[in-house]
């Protein structure tokens, strides 16, 4: 997994590699210039001219040395230095030095020297992380002009005004960046929806920090990698029974599409046996829909309204549609009190926990929920920002003593010790109905083939959320739909099965 360290961090990594190293400081800030040029190119393939928007710090000294490699790369390249030169950083002046007179830069100091910026794209190296206090005065100004411009952005570090692991206060300026191209790690903040106008599209680019100093730090935030998934061998002498015996309790009249959903994708991820509970008004409908399932019809119609769980089930897979009435809340109670079996709840079960929190200390150990942001909110109330939304997520799993996934884009993944694992996996043609039923199945066939809760839930947010990717190419975002997610559960898996 990939740790994210705050600016503080990132500021000792930087000074334990020229330390360590050895590497000076002025050729690490080559290095990373270099690194950026290089994504630079690849991203942006014929521009026709540049604005690089400097400060005076090593943000800025990276402007400056990006402008120099650029030179024959792209058109026209106009240099902007946006405050006091004297307070410039050391790095900062050796590129100033190196820039040679063809680039020579405008000095800004006050608004009536800030530019239009009519280049077709402009380099943010104002501010980055060494951002102390929000922005303003001339500093605000340029941004204001460079957010007024018809130019595509593209931020360095991080986009100039923004903080990188705590809440930016709304009376700063941020540069509106349309791609952020970052150094060695990503910055919280990349991860949170507030930011998303400001960051852009993200990418990040090594540029040589130590590893040995970094796999040291401390930190209870990551970003799940393609190297972290490890699925289920299959065996030769493999049977039904060793597969994983999921029950899923799903469904009611008019809800069946989430039953169904469900099912398709545990038995598309590998689960060996699928029971599924539904109300009498379900079962021509899934027996249909699903053959592979064996369903057990419930008393009641409708919903529903009690469920007795199997000998040898895996785990229970129970909410996708199943509705909040009184009825399926006494069965839901019910099935607490006797499932021994590690569950996983989603939707109305998580609805139905929201309206009766003492039900919570009843749910199994290991067991998983994964609410979208609307009903997490239902279980915790609300937050005043993203920052502290991670934080009642990370309180609600220690207090609970349950693992969780925050679903969105870049799904968080929290575990019992408040550890967060963010997914990189997905798009927004996964925000369409039936797609976190899609979820809830893979993830319960993971963990009845015996994968430990909280790595089924991190393989399964990536594997879902690649399938979503594949799906989308195949069917473009604004068409795709949750059964194309499910389509694409076999290839996504494939995947994943090669890199092994
Ligand atoms: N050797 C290194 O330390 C490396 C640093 N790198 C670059 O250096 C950046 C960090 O550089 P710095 O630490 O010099 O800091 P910045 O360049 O981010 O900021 C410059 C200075 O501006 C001042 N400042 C902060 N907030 C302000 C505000 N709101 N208004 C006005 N002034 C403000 C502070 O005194 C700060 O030190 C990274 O984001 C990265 O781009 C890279 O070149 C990689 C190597
Ligand atoms: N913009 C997005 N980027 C990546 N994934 C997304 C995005 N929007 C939604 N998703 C994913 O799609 C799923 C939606 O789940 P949910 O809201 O529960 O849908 P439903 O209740 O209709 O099944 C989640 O796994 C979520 O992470
Ligand atoms: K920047």
């Amino acid at each position: 997994m990939r740790p994210i360290l705050n600016s503080q961090q990132i500021r000792e990594a930087d000074a334990f590699t020229i330390a360590n190293e050895p590497i000076s400081s002025v050729n690490l800030m080559e290095r990373a210039a270099s690194a950026f040029t290089q994504k630079f190119l690849e991203l942006f393939a014929s521009v026709p001219s540049v604005a690089v928007v400097c400060g005076v710090g090593n943000n800025g000294g990276d402007g400056l040395a990006i402008a120099r490699m650029l030179q024959g790369e792209v058109g026209h390249i106009e240099v902007y230095v946006v405050g006091n030169l004297e307070k410039a950083s050391e790095d900062f002046r050796v590129n100033y030095d190196r820039l040679g007179e063809r680039l020579s830069p405008k000095i800004v100091v006050d608004e009536s020297q800030i530019p239009e910026f009519d280049t077709s794209l402009i380099i943010d190296g104002m501010f980055g992380s060494g951002l102390s206090r929000p922005v303003e005065g001339v500093y605000a100004q340029v941004i204001e002009r460079i957010n007024a411009s018809e130019a595509q952005v593209c931020a360095i570090d991080i986009p100039s005004g923004l903080f990188a692991d705590k809440p930016t206060p709304s009376a700063g300026a941020v540069v509106e960046a349309t791609h952020t191209i970052s150094f060695q790690l990503p910055k919280l903040v990349f991860f949170m929806p507030s930011a998303a106008s400001y960051v852009g599209s993200w990418h990040v680019v090594p540029i040589g920090l130590s590893e040995e100093f970094l796999l040291q730090q401390t930190t209870d935030k990551w970003q799940i990698e393609l190297r972290d998934i490890h699925l289920p061998l299959k065996r030769r002498f493999d049977h039904k029974g060793t597969n994983g015996r999921v029950l899923l309790v799903a469904g009611s009249k008019g809800k069946m599409g989430a039953a169904i959903l469900s099912a398709k994708a545990a038995l598309r991820s590998g689960c060996g046996l699928l029971f599924a509970h539904v109300p009498c008004c379900g079962l021509d409908i899934l027996q249909v829909a699903v053959p592979e399932a064996m369903v057990e019809v419930d008393e009641h119609t409708e919903i529903i309204s009690e469920v007795l769980p199997e000998e040898q089930i895996d785990v229970i897979v129970i909410g996708p549609g199943i509705g909040t009435g009184k009825l399926t809340e006494n069965a839901l109670a019910q099935l607490l009190q006797k499932a021994t079996a590690p569950m996983v709840m989603d939707a109305d079960a998580i609805n139905i926990l929201a309206a009766n929190t003492h039900l919570l200390s009843a749910v199994p150990p290991e067991s998983v929920l994964t609410p979208h942001p609307g009903e997490f909110k239902r279980l915790v109330g609300d937050w005043k920002d993203d920052f502290e939304k991670l934080e009642k997520l990370k309180a609600f799993c220690k207090k609970y003593q349950l693992n969780m996934v925050l679903k969105g884009a870049y799904s968080a993944v929290c575990d019992t010790k408040g550890q967060i694992t963010f997914n990189p996996t997905g798009n927004p043609g996964m925000a369409t109905g039936g797609s976190g039923d899609v979820l809830t199945g893979v993830i319960g066939a993971l963990i009845g083939q015996g994968m430990n809760p909280l790595e089924a839930l991190r393989a399964g947010v990536y594997i879902h959320g690649l399938a979503g990717d594949l799906a989308a190419h195949a069917q473009g975002y604004r068409s795709m739909t949750a059964s194309d997610i499910v389509a694409m559960l076999p290839q996504a898996i494939n995947q994943l099965d090669k890199k092994c």
